[in-house]
């Protein structure tokens, strides 16, 4: 399986000065607990990273301290994930009929979960990792004012891994770009494209370390599982 990890962004929502994927969490960085969980994922034969040129030097050394057998590619990222995504596609081998994308950001996916995605292809051409979302949901209008509460049990929270068949998604992203289609998951240009993504159980505590709270949250989880 084929693994491509956006890890191209800045990090604003974190405030932190430079890449996020490179702040520390106990003894690795966020993109080190990452790749640490790809790489012990059974089913992943070939990990793709997608960032800045700049961050590039560092993300190699984290690499070659986790001694990763695996292939490892560096592919250049873009503007938005959206587009980092794209690029991604392109660089998958010639090979690669389904992929798993997987954001650098989301560390602490288990190795199991990477297992359970891979093995989702035996059913479908498309799907995310997802959990039933938790909380009552209000659809607010502009002026503050709830307009809906949408029915809960219809609420899914989108994780990744997303995984998908690479033809169809790299056409979706095609199509994505013709039209002007400016989504935050894979998954969307799928389903404007009217093509099925199924949900395949994801983990409560595979959050995506966005804002500094998230940074101590995930600690929190770490040093449990230690
Ligand atoms: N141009 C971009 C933007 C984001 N990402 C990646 O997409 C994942 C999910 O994005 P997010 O958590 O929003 O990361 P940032 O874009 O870095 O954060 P922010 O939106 O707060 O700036 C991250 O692993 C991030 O590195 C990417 O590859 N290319
Ligand atoms: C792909 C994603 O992680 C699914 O939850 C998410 O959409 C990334 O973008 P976000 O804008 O940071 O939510």
């Amino acid at each position: 399986m084929h693994l491509l990890i956006p890890a191209a962004g800045v990090g604003k929502r974190m405030r932190a000065d430079g890449n996020k994927l490179l702040l520390s969490l106990l003894d690795h960085s966020i993109m080190g607990w990452t790749l640490k969980a790809a790489v012990a994922a059974s089913t992943i034969e070939w990990i793709g990273i997608i960032c800045q040129s700049i961050d590039e030097p560092v993300f190699q050394e984290i690499v070659m301290k986790l001694k990763i057998k695996k292939p490892v590619a560096f592919i250049r990222g873009g503007d938005t994930r959206q587009e980092s995504v794209k690029n991604g596609l392109q660089a998958l081998p010639i090979d690669a009929e389904y992929v798993l994308i997987h954001d650098g950001a989301r560390c602490l996916a288990t190795p199991k979960l990477f297992e359970r995605c891979s093995d989702a292809f035996n059913h479908c051409q498309g799907f995310i990792a997802a959990v039933p979302v938790k909380d009552t949901i209000k659809q607010v209008d502009n002026s503050g004012i709830i307009k809906a509460t949408p029915d809960r049990s219809h609420l899914w929270a989108a994780q990744t891994p997303q995984g998908f068949n690479v033809t169809l998604l790299k056409e979706a992203h095609e199509k994505g770009q013709t039209h002007g289609w400016s989504v935050t998951d894979d998954a969307a240009l799928f389903e404007k494209c009217g093509l099925d993504v199924h949900i395949v159980e994801g983990e409560e505590t595979n959050l995506k370390v966005t804002t500094p709270v998230d940074l101590a949250i995930a600690e929190c989880i770490l040093r449990q599982r230690l």
